[in-house]
């Protein structure tokens, strides 16, 4: 269902159960730390420079998503061309067939949150198809039009799901609006983890590009002194997932947004993956037979990638080793993101475990 009118806001999140919850968390002692956040206030951006140690590079005083290293996998057409749906097995045959469709399902988020793992892992559904790339469309090329997005994806047979992850629509603005203007029964995927690990995840991989920045310990803050938390620094902003998803709400109601926990999805990669499929209205066929735990890698990898018959890991940007944090500026921040832990927790139902 496309539509090219402007996305009216479902529900007011106003109205919603989730918020009731947080009415009554507002009224919890912890209110006090809250950080408060208008509707419709500005997320990129932050003003940049005020306070910030020197020598900051520019595209980390917003919220950036550093283009991932590509994961070296067969073409996608040509992997998946091999791979029928058993539905349509012995009715078509394998290549060009099927037509490049919008997608329906979009994982959206978050940044660092196992966004990759996630994809990859579905990709091996005989009913998923999905791009490998990030195509940004929602973020950074809209004004290259729904034709040029459509042209971007695999081809699909009928009953086949179209899928892509770009984890920087999560944090912007725009997106949502954008996303329903396309199909408002579109269905979102946010794999979320742990924003403190989350957070130095992403300063890790800016520093394996850029050596020379500060450390994560003097970006953290506004004013070391005072303990002032700089939230206009992308890797802190990123996970304060409860803000991002009140954006969310405004367009999509919760039934349609899955939340995927980054920590389950490594310690039980079938059982995440079993709820997809079922989000996704999928039978599944995504099992704990198709993953091993490979040791030098310490991550759980899949025994058969799609359209390979080999063991496949992520690459190797993926499960890197983090720098030692000041345990200090690490309980710091575990404080500061406890109460937007508690509301995102309250608003999505789910707990994820977070905070100790
Ligand atoms: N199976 C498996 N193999 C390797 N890595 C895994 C896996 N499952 C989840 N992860 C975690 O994914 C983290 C990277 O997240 P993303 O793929 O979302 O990153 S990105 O935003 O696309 O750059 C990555 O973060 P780092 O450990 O900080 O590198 C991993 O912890």
């Amino acid at each position: 269902r496309c539509s090219t009118t402007s996305p009216s806001p479902v529900q007011s999140s106003s109205e919603r159960p989730a918020v009731a919850l947080f009415e009554d968390f507002r009224s919890l002692r912890t209110k006090k730390l809250m950080y408060e956040w208008s509707r419709g206030s500005e997320m990129r951006g932050h003003g940049g420079a005020d306070g910030r140690p020197a020598g900051l590079p520019e595209d980390e005083r917003q919220v950036v998503e550093l283009p991932e290293e590509p994961l070296i996998l067969p073409p996608p057409d040509v992997a998946a061309s091999r791979k029928v749906s058993p539905r349509f097995a012995g009715k078509l045959s394998p290549l060009g067939e099927g037509s490049k469709k919008l997608p329906q399902a979009l994982i959206i988020g978050v940044k660092k949150g196992g966004t990759r793992a996630l994809l990859e892992f579905l990709r091996v559904h005989p009913d998923i198809r999905a791009v490998g790339a990030e195509p940004h469309f929602f973020d950074r090329d809209y004004g290259n039009g729904l034709e040029w997005y459509r042209d971007l994806m695999p081809k699909t047979l009928e009953g086949q799901i179209t899928m892509e992850k770009t984890p920087s629509y999560f944090v912007t603005r725009e997106a949502p609006a954008r996303i329903s203007a396309m199909s408002r029964d579109t269905k979102l995927i946010v794999v979320v983890r742990d924003p403190v690990t989350r957070a130095i995840s992403d300063y890790t991989q800016t520093l394996s590009k850029k050596p020379d920045i500060p450390s994560f310990e003097s970006l953290t803050f506004k004013n070391r002194t005072t303990g002032l938390i700089d939230t206009s620094w992308s890797a802190i902003q990123i996970g304060i997932y409860a803000k991002h998803l009140d954006n969310w709400l405004q367009y999509f109601p919760m039934d349609q947004i899955l939340f995927v926990s980054g920590e389950r999805l490594i310690s039980d990669p079938a059982g995440e993956l079993g709820r997809v499929q079922d989000f996704l209205g999928l039978k599944r066929i995504i099992t704990d037979k198709h993953f091993y735990f490979n040791q030098t890698k310490g991550f759980p990898c899949l025994k058969k990638a799609e359209g390979s018959s080999k063991p496949h890991c992520l690459g190797k940007t993926k499960g890197r080793t983090h720098p030692n944090i000041d345990p200090e500026v690490v309980q710091r921040l575990r404080d500061f993101y406890r109460p937007f832990n508690m509301k995102f927790y309250q608003m999505t139902g789910q707990f994820f475990g977070w905070n100790d």
